[in-house]
């Protein structure tokens, strides 16, 4: 097998009293997609923020291409975000500029110094086009719908043509069209950019239809990795009532108290 691209080894981080992670180990290889599920506020989106160093680690090692992210500079990880790029909840685009501008942000803050007007402008057009909503840079988020708007987000996070897309809920709160839209688009970009993608959800169809592996977040642990087929075959009642959508019956009062 491929030498993993990112590598979460012994990782642990509380906030406060509260564990989220008392050894997360979770290794995932170049151009493939991995899809973490798991229940509410078990650590999906902390796992994101900690590869990009939004958050520190308490202990551990997190690695992008061997290199240890946790011991970086500042400098060193701004190198490693325009490298790995996040499309947050929501798109989280800025409602006072222009659609276009919101493109152009991540070009702005990695390549000022690189990149001229026309360039950046040929770009944000290129990542427009790739997400299906090509000419609408002069457009204002207030305008977009809810879908259109994580699309937009996905044409900021790839404008900067990222190795690694993090996606943090990304069909959270869309119909079913704009989900199937979306999770179309998340394996087109795999072919047509060869990305590595980590994809954070709690849609188990999206997660089927757009996983090369799944891992599952348990307690502070991924208590199981493997492909889609592994997982619609797994014998672990945790897994198979989170896939099945089934209110677990082994359910503690501490899990329920962290949802
Ligand atoms: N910066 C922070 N300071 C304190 N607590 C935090 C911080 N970030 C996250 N948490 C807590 O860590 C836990 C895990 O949060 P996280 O957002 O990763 O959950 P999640 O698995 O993505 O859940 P959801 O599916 O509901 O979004 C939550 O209880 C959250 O309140």
């Amino acid at each position: 097998m491929a030498e993993p691209l990112i590598r979460f080894s012994h990782v642990r981080k509380a906030f406060g009293p509260k564990t989220i992670y008392r050894d997360l180990n979770l290794d995932i290889f170049p151009g493939e997609t991995l899809t973490v599920m798991g229940g509410s506020g078990v650590g999906k989106s902390v796992m994101l923020k900690l590869l990009i160093r939004l958050l520190d680690v308490d202990g551990g090692s997190v690695s992008f291409h061997g290199e240890e992210i946790t011991r970086m500079s500042e400098r060193e990880i701004g190198g490693v975000r325009r490298r790995i790029a996040m499309l947050f909840q929501g798109g989280a685009l800025f409602d006072s500029i222009s659609v276009g501008e919101n493109v152009a942000y991540g070009l702005r803050e990695h390549f000022r110094d690189t990149m001229s007007e026309q360039q950046i402008a040929e770009r944000v057009d290129w990542a427009l086009s790739l997400v299906g909503l090509p000419k609408i840079e002069a457009m204002r988020p207030a305008d977009l719908s809810g879908g259109m708007k994580k699309r937009v987000g996905l044409a900021r996070a790839i404008a900067v043509q990222p190795e690694v897309l993090l996606y943090d809920e990304p069909t959270t709160g869309l119909d079913p069209i704009n989900t199937e839209r979306i999770n179309h688009l998340i394996r087109g970009l795999k072919k047509a950019l060869n990305v590595t993608s980590i994809v954070v959800t709690h849609d188990m169809k999206s997660a089927f239809s757009i996983s090369d592996r799944m891992a599952m977040v348990v307690r502070g642990e991924i208590i199981a990795v493997g492909t889609p087929d592994d997982f619609s075959r797994s014998k672990d009642p945790r897994v198979a009532d989170f896939i099945n959508g089934t209110a677990p019956v082994t359910e503690d009062v501490e899990t329920l108290l962290r949802a």
